[in-house]
């Protein structure tokens, strides 16, 4: 049944080649004329920009083609940034011509005449729009184009200038790939080696795993493939798709593909399968013509086989599981007992006896988002429903366990549905979807949508944190971490760990609503006893492990946790001050945490916990020298992992490198719980070793730190650009980042560090821009649904933009109050709900926020807060100490160094070293001072408060003098 091709693209592709070299012979002789005038070759941006003048200016075809050839040919051989600097020239350089553009407005207000207005249009158009026309007469020009947009749409999220330049680029290639120049051709297994390997490596929908599966797929007669193709990119397909032709429509795609299937006569097939759309050229990214691809098959299909009777696709589903994520009817419970969720959660939900009552369950949701769930402008959600049923195809029917491929599972639990093309409605179809968004589907598919009330009906009382990580896990054998000697947690294994865990809180004790304090060493079992404390409903307690036993008396005092979990070697210590508390130990090798585990343990039903309800308490500390208790909820932590994931682009390929310590919101929270709700995976480290991160960098995509880890893998010289290539972002917090440091790492890796600005009590509140452009010394944007604003200190009054005041935040991420302080907590509020974080800042013109002083004389040091006032009163106690004032000064590797100012009594013979042994037992180790200085008196001002000031500008090169 198969024809040979005879049809006149063909042709138009072979005189292609003929022009082709035409082209080449002219700028050949233009290049002799080049040589002449001193114009050839372009070495630097400089000659970039010259080469391209001289393109846009001239007038002789043959110059022209030589100088485009030659400019193409430097695009093509620049590294990245060299391409960075030319698309930037583009688009500062050869913008409008202002001064033609400013007289073409006065003209034509002054004189409004349809020549004024062309004249009007002429004038806006920028220069760079003629020199791409220009550069697209050289032969091979149009490739290389399509090249430079795809560039440009990688770099435009960093450098918003490209925009303009993305807005040229598409405007002529939006023209020159009009539907009326693209040929569709098909491919078959004869067509070129070099054509079908790039079908391996375009298809987007169902991979194809070598050549013998290609083979399946374009060598049986009832196996079609098409594509259209640019009669200046003959070898180039720009979109193609594969065609089953059947006697029915399929439900399952294994139908299709399978190896041993039996082939369809096609001379009795009724039916064409659509089953795998692909767009093959990013550099065409919003140019569409899918649909005239798919009416022309249709065509083509017909006139080859008439007794084809019915177009449908097997399509998936992309964006079902994450939409259902947030959608309650996962807590349902199923016919048989566990709810939707739990069942999803499982590995064999679908080779289970039981796939008939989740499918059953699914079905509806599927209809639901498919045909309810709508996004930008009223369109399906659904990127592959809005393209079938925006060209007038009909939802015909689901096939709830059609893709049981670990793509198919992952991103639509199994589901695939046929969308039909019925040729006679196409037309009123897509006009009704145009005018009215209207969404045409079969009545047994429609019938199935829920309505909104339907689908509150079964609202849950489950624990709202856990059923999110639980709801978002991917395969239960993806890695969710890695360890440093390459021991693997998958989520499955997290899900049980947490879930033994928990069972052990529980057998020693610990109910609802308990606080768990934990001081252990950074192992896998630390993580998942948080996940645990979560999921039976207690409050943990998570404390630096430099914290002393002094310190920890006061934390265990103040939240009276029921259950102190520790390291073996500290048991003894801790068990004299745990008061009522039981103590248990927990270290990489176990503890008697783990020995508590009781039997049939991997499944521990979640105490139910709403959105309000208590996750952690976080200590803090205090202005006063006593430290407070933030208090966290389980939306607190759920609403800022949500916005980090989505705002950071996380994905489930996303591999982070976590060298933080796991006591801080840093560490835990945000790094952990960004990597629960994306469903990637991480890389655990004990410590930060730059040698080591920087190895790791191989095999991840993310770090997050501290300015510390920056300073210091800066000064590793293993830190290269080729080190750092296969990274897509680095995140800083905690403290500020010096802008040296940041200038230095872009310079070195061409990664600008990502600043975004939190604290314990709230979380994360603004983030530079993932796409925007990062500013040094800004820690960015407000985060989606938290409000950051500037206020007078004392009255409250709000600033606006460009005046400095204490910064002020309100959203979803802010903590609930301090922990049995409710009258500080009070004072820490406005009454409209802003909590005042005591941080002095402004916002810019363009909405970042700046922060200028941190609040009440705070020390940061290598990322910990340190209050002045705590360590004072240590040094104060000591015997022979008069009085001390304790201040933060440069410092070159923590950043700020705890810096203590001493006057001694007449007599005193009290000594450094002796302050310094004294305060060792008595303060963790971050907050001791790294100098102390003695001096006669402290200098205070009129009203005899010490001035810090002073004392800092005083002593701030006393770690960074040479
Ligand atoms: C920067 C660090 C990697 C440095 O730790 P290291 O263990 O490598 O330090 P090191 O081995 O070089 O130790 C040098 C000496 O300094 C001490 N030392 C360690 N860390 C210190 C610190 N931050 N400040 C001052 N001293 C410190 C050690 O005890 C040691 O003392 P000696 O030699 O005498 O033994 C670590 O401090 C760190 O991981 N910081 C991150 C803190 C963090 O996560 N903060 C988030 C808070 S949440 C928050 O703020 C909210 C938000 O994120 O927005």
């Amino acid at each position: 049944m198969r024809t040979q091709d005879r049809r006149p693209e063909h042709k138009l592709l072979t005189r292609q080649s003929f022009f082709s070299d035409f082209l080449q012979t002219l700028s050949d002789r233009g290049r002799q004329f080049m040589a002449l005038v001193g114009l050839e070759g372009a070495d630097t941006a400089q000659d970039f920009v010259s080469l391209s003048e001289a393109l846009l200016r001239g007038q002789g075809e043959a110059s022209g083609l030589a100088l485009a050839q030659d400019i193409l040919a430097e695009w093509r051989s620049a590294d990245r940034q060299k391409r960075l600097d030319y698309l930037l020239i583009l688009a500062r350089q050869f913008g409008p011509d202002l001064e033609k553009l400013e007289k073409a407005v006065e003209t034509w207000q002054r004189d409004r005449t349809p020549e004024n207005a062309i004249r009007l249009h002429e004038a806006a158009e920028p220069k760079r729009q003629e020199l791409i026309r220009r550069l697209n007469m050289a032969p091979g020009a149009t490739g290389t184009i399509l090249d430079m947009r795809t560039e440009t749409l990688s770099r435009m999220g960093e450098h918003k200038e490209l925009k303009a330049v993305d807005a040229d680029l598409l405007h002529l290639i939006s023209s020159w790939f009009n539907r009326g120049f693209l040929v569709m051709r098909p491919i078959d297994w004869s067509t070129s080696a070099s054509l079908l390997e790039k079908v391996i490596r375009y298809e987007a929908v169902h991979a194809i795993a070598n050549w013998d599966d290609l083979r399946r797929r374009l060598a049986p007669v009832d196996r079609r493939c098409f594509a259209f193709f640019h009669p200046r990119l003959p070898d180039e397909p720009l979109i193609f798709v594969e065609v089953a032709l059947m006697d029915h429509a399929p439900a399952a795609i294994a139908e299709v593909l399978a190896e041993d299937r039996a082939e369809t006569d096609v001379s009795k097939a009724t039916t064409a399968v659509f089953y795998s759309i692909s767009n093959c050229q990013v550099g065409l990214r919003g140019v569409s013509f899918g649909n005239f691809l798919l009416k022309q098959v249709v065509e083509e299909l017909q006139r080859e086989y008439p007794a084809l009777r019915d177009f449908v696709t097997l399509s998936p589903v992309p964006g079902f599981a994450a939409w259902l994520r947030d959608q309650e009817a996962l807590d349902t419970p199923l016919e048989t007992g566990p709810t939707l969720g739990a069942m999803l959660e499982r590995p064999d939900w679908h080779t289970h006896t039981v796939p008939d009552a989740v499918a059953k369950a699914l079905e509806p949701l599927v209809a639901t988002y498919l045909l309810a769930a709508r996004g930008q402008g009223n369109q399906p959600l659904d990127p592959v429903a809005r393209f079938h049923l925006g060209n007038g195809a009909s939802l015909d029917r689901l096939n709830m366990l059609g893709d049981l491929s670990p793509r198919g599972l992952k991103n639509a639990h199994g589901a695939m549905v046929n969308y039909r093309y019925h040729l006679k409605d196409l037309e009123k179809n897509h006009e009704l979807y145009a005018m009215h968004r209207e969404l045409v589907a079969a009545p047994a598919v429609r019938k199935l949508v829920q309505t909104p009330k339907a689908r509150g009906k079964t609202s849950p009382a489950g624990n709202h944190f856990f059923d999110q990580i639980r709801a978002r896990a991917p395969s239960p054998d993806k890695a969710f971490i890695e360890t440093s000697d390459g021991r693997v947690i998958t989520y499955g294994g997290m899900l049980r760990r947490s879930s033994e865990l928990a069972h052990a809180l529980v057998k020693l004790g610990a109910k609802p609503g308990d606080r768990v304090a934990m001081q252990t060493e950074k192992c896998t079992d630390a993580l998942m006893l948080y996940i645990a404390c979560i999921r039976a409903g207690a409050a943990l307690l998570p404390l630096n492990t430099a914290y002393t036993i002094p310190e920890l008396e006061y934390f265990f005092g103040d939240a009276k946790p029921s259950l102190i979990v520790c390291a073996p070697g500290a048991e003894g210590d801790i068990s004299k001050i745990a008061g009522d508390a039981r103590v248990a130990t927990l270290s990489a090798d176990g503890g008697t945490l783990c020995d508590a585990i009781p039997e049939n343990a991997a499944d521990f039903t979640p105490v139910p916990r709403g959105p309000d309800d208590l996750a952690c308490i976080l200590y803090t500390s205090g202005t006063t020298g006593r430290s407070k208790g933030a208090m966290l909820t389980h939306e607190n932590l759920a609403s800022n992992a949500r916005v980090l994931a989505e705002t950071w682009h996380f994905s489930p390929d996303d591999v982070l490198i976590h060298a933080l310590p796991i006591f801080h919101i840093h560490g835990l929270f945000v790094a952990t719980n960004v990597i629960l709700f994306a469903g990637a995976s991480m890389l655990f480290y004990e410590k930060f070793d730059p040698a080591q991160i920087i190895a790791a960098m191989q095999r991840a995509t993310v770090l997050m730190g501290v300015p510390t880890f920056y300073v210091r893998l800066l000064g590793h010289k293993g830190l290269t650009e080729d080190a750092t290539a296969k990274m897509r972002l680095f995140v800083s917090g905690s403290a500020p980042l010096l802008p040296e440091t940041f200038h230095a790492f872009k310079e070195r890796t061409g990664h600008a560090i990502l600043e975004r600005y939190g604290m314990t009590e709230t979380g994360m509140n603004t983030s530079n821009p993932y796409d925007g452009e990062r500013i040094a010394e800004t820690v960015g944007l407000p985060l989606t649904g938290t409000e950051v604003r500037i206020a007078e200190p004392d009255s409250g009054k709000i600033l606006p933009a460009g005046e400095i005041g204490v910064i002020e935040v309100r959203g979803p991420n802010i903590f609930k109050g301090y922990w049995n302080m409710p009258e500080k907590t009070a004072s820490e509020f406005r009454t409209d709900g802003f909590f005042i974080t005591g941080d002095l800042g402004m916002i810019d013109e363009r909405g970042y926020v700046r922060i200028l002083g941190r609040g009440k004389d705070l020390v940061i040091s290598g990322g910990f807060n340190v209050y002045p006032k705590e360590v004072e009163s240590e040094i104060d106690s000591i015997e022979g100490v008069v009085e001390s004032a304790v201040i933060g000064v440069p410092h070159p590797d923590f950043g700020e160094g705890v810096t203590a100012v001493v006057v001694r009594a007449p007599s005193s013979t009290v000594d450094e070293s002796k302050i310094v042994s004294l305060l060792e037992s008595r303060l963790a180790k971050f907050k001791q001072p790294k100098k102390i200085v003695f001096v006669d008196e402290l200098p205070r001002n009129t009203m005899g408060k010490v001035q810090k000031a002073v004392l800092r500008e005083q002593y701030r090169g006393i770690y960074t003098a040479r």
